[in-house]
């Protein structure tokens, strides 16, 4: 099985020649103790430093000899540069986003907006002195000043310069498509927008602070793992240190630049080195996937999901569910059920009315020109699913869910046709959506809407599986489509006929259960459930309140990608934990390595152990030492990309990973110092 994680990458240039020589700079810059201390094991090599560089100056206050100055240098030197690569991975991951951050920026300009006043009159001020709930005027050409909902009026919309996106969008007044963001320009039409947050709060704002790092706080995880190699370290020190008053009973002098070369050895330099690196550049692959991550905890919490949600129309399928067909019950003609289908759908702008318009009308049905006169229109809405129109003499035209129409006929005292029943289930064994027109009190047929499963959802439901992901369809149509649909895509459960009410119980329920939960949506009756969701990926596409709620956005408004993001987060896991395997078996090794070649010398017994067979004892740690700093810089790469994924079962993961970080991590040093030993003797 394949994964599908890098298909749609934007392709950003990922390691331009600044980026590398800003993270040269700021390898330096990050020298700096105060900022050092803040990752505790590279800042104990900090200070290991500066204490052989005091070894250097001053030997013998350190139990070393004047002969042994080189030597002191020498270790000072390959310590600065373990520093100096920690940091440069860290800064190396830090630049890409700080690039990406600059591309942004330059969206950002003041601009100058046309505002409304309330005696209807139009002032022109710049946009750093919108307030929220302010009225402007946004034209063609203009670039829209805030982030705000449109009041009224509809628009093509570019946002490539927030989505890199070049086909415009068209937003509107009312539902789910009605809210705009500042620095994208409208194309055509104009509308009126009222402004949704202050100066310094907009969406913009919030992702240039996100890919700079600004807000990038260490996640719980990082903080725990921190802590782990904070103690790893501390038990280090305390053998180091013992290990000074045992050699001297022995008569084995041991300086303390030996004593720290050790130290460095043992403590997990690796993994300590590249852990930021490795959260910064999870984050950064998010990003390139076009999705906007609030917070380092949002992705590595997807990682861990168990439960996924994902709505029918638009996630699973297409849609676009486009009127197929108009079938009579009850003896009606198919004329009549055309007839007023069309009607009920004439001031219905949602997809589903006008391709239920567009098929009548290209049938040949015609409407009176005046029937709208006077009507009162009864509009869409998920929790009465039905919609209409209350004609001025007197008819009520309706069209909905079955189960709606059916209570609202009972309610009406009417009669609900034989074979009704009949043709709804056709309809959904076919997995289309049947509504069911009705005038007055009379059922008189049922409208097929089509929709098709998006291509390549079994794979992807199939990869969930394999990830140990349960997936669950929450959908408002009727459970037969949504039996049907389930089974074809291949989901584990579905709940249909369900209110937008019904996410925030489902969440809550798997929640209870102990299990995390993903979910994405993009209407304002979404916020909740995205807020109570562990991941919410709002769709950019989506209302502010949608956005807000989430601690993701996906710019390309594609649902789907709630599957990429689970991927990289655990992706992002993975890394994390291979390469603290790989860290600290590396240490164990080393301790294997070194310490045999520097007694050995002096207690003959312990040559047994020498195994590597090192030149010399001085050798032996300088290789140690050498091998120490590379390993850093060799690993970048796989902190910056993540290791190879493939879905399959925490269980399997992890078996894997111990054999092949583990095991690797327990024999690369014994390779590489033996390497490095060769080559030092061959030198010297
Ligand atoms: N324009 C409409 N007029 C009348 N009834 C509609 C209209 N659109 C949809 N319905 C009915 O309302 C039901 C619920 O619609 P809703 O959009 O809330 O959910 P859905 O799109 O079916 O499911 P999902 O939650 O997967 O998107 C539909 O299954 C359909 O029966
Ligand atoms: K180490
Ligand atoms: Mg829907």
């Amino acid at each position: 099985m394949e994964v599908t994680l890098y298909e749609k990458k934007k392709e950003i240039k990922t390691m331009s020649r600044e980026i590398v020589l800003g993270a040269i700079k700021n390898s330096f810059l990050k020298l700096n103790p105060l900022k050092m201390y803040k990752n505790p094991v590279m800042f104990v090599v900090e200070v290991g430093m500066f204490i052989t560089l005091l070894a250097t100056i001053f030997p013998t206050y350190f139990g070393s000899t004047y002969d042994e100055v080189g030597y002191n240098a020498l270790i000072t030197f390959i310590l600065f540069v373990t520093v100096l690569f920690a940091n440069f991975a860290e800064a190396l991951a830090e630049g890409r986003g700080k690039a990406q951050a600059d591309t942004l920026k330059k969206t950002k300009k003041e601009t100058m907006a046309k505002l409304i006043k309330s005696d209807g009159s139009i002032k022109m001020v710049k946009s750093s002195e919108l307030k929220k709930g302010d009225i402007v005027l946004c034209e063609a050409g203009d670039i829209i000043p805030a982030d705000g909902e449109i009041i009224e009026g509809l628009a093509a919309i570019d946002e490539s310069a927030i989505t890199g996106e070049s086909a415009p969008v068209i937003k509107e007044a009312g539902g789910d498509f009605s809210s705009v963001t500042g620095g994208t320009k409208v194309i055509s039409d104009s509308i009126k927008v009222q402004v949704t947050v202050d100066e310094g709060e907009s969406f913009l704002d919030r992702m240039i602070k996100m890919v700079e790092g600004a807000k990038r706080q260490k996640s719980p995880n990082e903080i725990a793992l921190t802590t782990v190699l904070v103690s790893l370290t501390i038990i280090f020190i305390i053998v180091v240190m013992t290990l000074y008053p045992m050699a001297k009973f022995v008569h084995v002098r041991i300086s303390a630049t030996t004593l720290i070369a050790l130290l460095v050895c043992l403590i997990p330099t690796t993994i300590g080195g590249l852990l930021s690196a490795i959260g910064i550049a999870g984050m950064d692959r998010v990003t390139r996937f076009n999705v906007i991550a609030m917070s380092g905890k949002a992705v590595e919490a997807a990682g861990d999901i168990d439960t996924m949600l994902l709505d029918k129309t638009g996630t699973i399928t297409f849609g676009n569910r486009l009127a197929a067909d108009f079938i009579p019950v009850g003896g009606h003609k198919k004329e009549e059920v055309t007839y007023y289908a069309l009607v009920s759908s004439l001031k219905d702008l949602t997809p589903e009315g006008r391709s239920i318009v567009d098929l009548a009308k290209k049938m040949g049905v015609k409407v009176p020109e005046d029937i709208l006169d006077g009507a009162e229109v009864i509009e869409f809405t998920a929790e009465t699913r039905m919609s209409g129109l209350n004609l001025k003499d007197g008819t009520i035209v309706r069209k909905g869910s079955y189960d709606k129409v059916k209570e609202y006929i009972k309610e009406q005292g009417g009669e609900i046709p034989e074979d009704l029943d009949k043709e709804v289930e056709k309809i959904s064994l076919l997995g289309g959506t049947p509504l069911v027109v009705v005038k007055d009190k009379e059922v008189l047929g049922v409208i097929y809407l089509k929709d098709t499963i998006k291509p390549g959802m079994k794979e992807r439901f199939k990869q969930l599986r394999a990830m140990g992901i349960k997936t669950i369809m929450v959908t408002g149509d009727n459970p037969l489509t949504a039996k049907t649909i389930a089974e074809e895509a291949g989901v584990d459960e579905f709940i249909a006929e369900s209110k937008p009410e019904d996410k925030i119980n489902v969440i809550k329920r798997e929640q209870a259960a102990g299990r995390l939960v993903a979910m994405t949506g993009d209407g304002t009756n979404d916020a909740p459930a995205l807020a109570q969701a562990d991941v919410g990926l709002a769709m950019n596409s989506g209302t502010m309140a949608a956005k807000e709620a989430a601690n993701m956005v996906d710019l390309d408004s594609d649902p789907t990608k709630i599957i990429e993001v689970v991927a990289i987060g655990k992706q992002l896991l993975m890394t994390r934990g291979a390469l603290t395997t790989f860290s600290i078996a590396n240490d164990v090794a080393k301790y294997f390595a070194i310490l045999p070649a520097i007694m050995s010398d002096t207690l003959p017994s312990i040559k047994v152990l020498d195994i590597m067979k090192l030149s010399s004892p001085t050798n032996a740690i300088l290789s140690a030492l050498i091998f120490n700093a590379i390993i850093i810089p060799i690993l970048i790469p796989i902190a910056m990309r993540g290791v190879k994924y493939r879905p399959m079962s925490a269980n399997a993961l992890l078996a894997r990973n111990l054999l092949i970080y583990g095991l690797g991590g327990l024999i690369a040093p014994f390779v590489g110092i033996k390497l490095i030993d060769l080559i030092i003797s061959s030198i010297f």
